[in-house]
């Protein structure tokens, strides 16, 4: 409340526990504007994938799963929904099944290039919809919407991220393991030969570790207002 809204598009990318999602969804509140979950798509097709029974290996039958899984992705910041065929998936994609599988399915070419198409639909239709939309994933800043207004590469220290994912899992005990996990899944995603996560050379780097999801708001706030994205009432 009182903070404008948001004109444009603010692209947020960064490794896994970072607090993307959490930001993005409430940045995008905070500006009336629509939120999309990149991660969940990639999450869903790779969950139709698993119960299709296709090998990961195998690209083309990957590619046709994804093709007819029927995918659709909300934007409601306040009630994010993805859905397979209308069937709302939001909790079984984040299975740790689906977790270990999301890497591989997501390095496809074909997979990468159907769901980059249907999210650029999504951000043009936001855009004249509500004006603003903030995105979040792997590539949005340089591959998705490479001419986003404010694009924003969040990091945090690998044990800070495996500690915020191990108490969101409620597995406070195996910190290590989810860490692995994080480690493995970042090396996987930083060198796949198809959009690889890494910075826009424009991309601004905020580090996370050491502030709350209060302080990532705020600094979000700041940037997006600097750039010129924030019509009406400024915050103060
Ligand atoms: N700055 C932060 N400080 C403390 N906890 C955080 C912070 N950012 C995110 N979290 C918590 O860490 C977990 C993972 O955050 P999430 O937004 O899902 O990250 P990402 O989308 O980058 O994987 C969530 O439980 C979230 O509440
Ligand atoms: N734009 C995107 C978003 C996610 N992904 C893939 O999808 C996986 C899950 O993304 P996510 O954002 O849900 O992951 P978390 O950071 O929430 O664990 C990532 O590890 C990437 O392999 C991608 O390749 N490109």
């Amino acid at each position: 409340m009182g903070h404008g809204e948001l004109r444009g598009v603010v692209a947020l990318d960064g490794p896994s526990g970072t607090g993307k999602s959490s930001a993005a969804r409430r940045l995008a509140s905070a500006l009336g504007a629509r939120y999309l979950d990149t991660g969940a798509m990639y999450r869903a097709v790779t969950l139709a994938v698993l119960r299709s029974g296709a090998d990961l290996d195998d690209a083309d039958r990957v590619a046709a799963v994804a093709r007819d899984a029927g995918l659709a992705q909300g934007t409601d910041p306040a009630d994010s929904t993805t859905t397979l065929r209308g069937e709302d998936v939001g909790v079984e994609i984040r299975g740790p099944e689906v977790t270990r599988a999301v890497s591989p399915v997501s390095a496809n070419p074909a997979v990468r290039e159907l769901l980059v198409a249907e999210q650029r639909r999504i951000v043009a239709h936001a855009l004249s919809a509500v004006g603003g939309i903030v995105v979040e994933g792997r590539d949005i800043g340089t591959v998705v919407v490479p001419d986003a207004g404010l694009k924003v590469f969040l990091t945090a220290d690998a044990r800070a991220r495996a500690h915020r994912r191990a108490r969101q899992d409620g597995l406070e005990s195996t910190v290590d393991a989810v860490l692995a996990d994080v480690e493995r899944r970042d090396a996987y995603d930083s060198s796949r030969a198809v959009s690889p996560l890494r910075p826009a050379p424009d991309a601004v780097e905020l580090d996370t570790t050491d502030l709350d999801l209060a302080g990532v708001l705020a600094a979000l706030l700041d940037l997006a207002a600097g750039r010129g994205l924030v019509a009406g009432p400024v915050r103060g």
